[in-house]
């Protein structure tokens, strides 16, 4: 599909939203689950964007909002079933992402053996940073991304510490389906996530690249 947008602007091709889950060790154990063989993966809709100047809305049915800080790896080039050699390749760049999850609903969810549709692709439920081009960030195995809620440290992880490399994830992934120009993959949260309340302020970043700030709505 022809776009005229520049991928600087990616959350306004309608392209989608790729989340790896228990992508870190320690996240997944404070979780209370297993280790993945392989990466677990789910889709949020393309309008689960939201942009800093806007707030994160917490779901009606929802009473336990937690925030996960997560790299994004931002698709340049159409990946289909492509080697780990070849995957970096298709990345045009990359963008710091929340994954706000519903947590009561993914438990009742993950009880129930529902998908975790309602609590991970709700309506701003991916807060997104500025694109940032590969070429300013040489290693993305060697970033450490952060969040705050209120001003205090919640979350702090090292790329390095991701169970699937970015590599990985996109051979794997693009082996299943298509990867398009403009496809975001969230790569997973490191530990720390917790519960935000309404006008929390969380800011989050990737340490000496960018931060970004959002507001929880009422
Ligand atoms: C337990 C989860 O919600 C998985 C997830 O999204 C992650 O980043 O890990
Ligand atoms: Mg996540």
């Amino acid at each position: 599909m022809a776009t005229s947008k520049p991928l600087s602007r990616f959350w306004e091709w309608g392209r989608n939203i790729v989340c790896v889950g228990r992508n870190y060790a320690e996240h997944a154990k404070e979780m209370g689950s297993a280790l993945p063989a392989e990466p677990l993966f789910f889709l949020k809709p393309s309008s689960a964007y939201v942009r800093e100047g806007s707030p994160i809305v917490r779901p009606y049915y929802c009473r336990n909002l937690h925030h996960e800080v997560e790299l994004g790896v931002v698709i340049g080039k159409r990946a289909r079933a492509v080697p780990q050699d070849a995957a970096m390749e298709h990345v045009a760049g990359y963008a710091l992402c929340l994954d706000m999850t519903a947590r009561d609903t993914q438990e009742e969810c993950k009880k129930k053996g529902l998908p975790w549709t309602l609590a991970k692709g709700f309506g701003s439920s991916c807060p997104v940073s500025d694109f940032v081009p590969k070429e300013k960030i040489p290693d993305p195995h060697k970033l450490q991304i952060w969040l705050k809620v209120n001003g205090k440290l919640r979350q702090e992880g090292d790329t390095s510490s991701m169970i699937f490399s970015i590599p990985y994830l996109i051979s794997y992934i693009s082996q299943i389906f298509t990867l398009e120009e403009g496809d975001l993959i969230l790569t997973g949260s490191p530990k720390g996530v917790g519960s935000v309340e309404a006008n929390d302020e969380i800011e989050a970043g990737i340490r000496d690249v960018l931060s970004m700030k959002f507001k929880v709505a009422q």
